[in-house]
């Protein structure tokens, strides 16, 4: 089996390990799907931050809009309000921060407080302001693929191959990017794992990510705790799907799967089992070729 475990392709100014870089989640949410309302609290948003960090984390994906199926959007005070104080600690401290924004202005005031990268899930479709203010900044981008906000997205979840369409749209959105003035090398891309996806549709798409990486940019894969894998581990007898904190092994399973294909980066809650198995997938990968 072919096995890479070495990043196709990195972004500049950020961490160039032989391996891929481990996101630590840190959703300072009062109703993310998977560990919404645990760190609301500032103080208790930065400590998980420091224990992420201790874990290995390579970077901290900083949110405070929860995008799970149906949520309702907070005002852009209250969303500036959950993250600026957060990313002013933790960069602070030195951690390399992504702010998980769809707004413009929450991009600059947070990178102004020290934020390195901006994560946007909706690849520059929520806010027209978004792809200039990152353009100008001059600092990386996740593109994110996307079609609608949380409280409908999963009505656009209808593709005739989603694997072309998602390289498509995406690559509209790299366009899109670059017409802005983003530069090239700036630029990494994320399928968007239940995003407007079925379960179908995110193991396709996980299946197809040497299609992905034929974008030319940096893969993110954010898989972790999300409903797929719930769905995939429920109870047989009751149907009964797993709870998301019991979703951990498989989220780092997919987590070492995609970096064994080349993932740049992957995003998680359970930091230290995906760290181990990126160097694993590495490891691996670096083994000279059986004779
Ligand atoms: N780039 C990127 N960012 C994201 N932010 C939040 C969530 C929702 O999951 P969470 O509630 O666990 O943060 N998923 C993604 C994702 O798939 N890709």
């Amino acid at each position: 089996m072919r096995v890479s475990g070495v990043p196709t392709a990195y972004l500049p100014g950020l961490p160039q390990p032989r391996r891929a870089l481990v996101m630590g989640v840190l959703n300072v949410t009062p109703d993310s799907f998977s560990d919404g309302g645990q760190w609301l609290e500032p103080d208790k948003a930065i400590a998980h931050g420091h224990e992420l960090l201790a874990e290995g984390a390579d970077l901290l994906d900083v949110g405070g809009e929860s995008t799970r199926p149906g949520a309702d959007r907070p005002s852009e005070e209250e969303e500036l309000a959950r993250v600026l104080p957060v990313v002013r600690a933790l960069a602070g401290a030195g951690a390399l921060v992504s702010v998980d924004t769809m707004r413009s202005r929450v991009a600059q005031e947070t990178v102004e407080a020290g934020a390195v990268m901006v994560n946007d899930v909706s690849g520059g479709l929520a806010d027209p302001r978004m792809l200039p203010f990152v353009a100008a900044a001059g600092v990386p981008y996740i593109c994110m693929h996307w079609r609608a906000h949380a409280a409908q997205m999963q009505r656009h979840a209808t593709y005739d191959d989603v694997v072309e369409t998602v390289v498509s749209e995406l690559s509209d959105r790299l366009a899109a990017a670059e017409a802005a003035g983003v530069a090239p090398e700036l630029l990494a891309v994320d399928p968007g794992l239940g995003f407007a996806k079925t379960g179908e549709h995110n193991w396709a798409l996980l299946a197809g990510f040497d299609r992905l990486a034929s974008l030319g940019r940096p893969v993110l894969i954010a898989a972790s705790r999300k409903t797929f894998l719930g769905n995939l581990l429920a109870d047989p007898e009751t149907g009964q799907r797993r709870r998301t904190v019991d979703r951990d092994d498989a989220s780092a399973a997919v987590a070492v799967l995609a970096a064994a294909a080349g993932a740049w980066c992957v995003r998680s809650h359970a930091v230290r089992p995906t760290l181990d198995g990126v160097k694993v997938a590495a490891a691996w990968g670096a083994a000279p070729a059986g004779h």
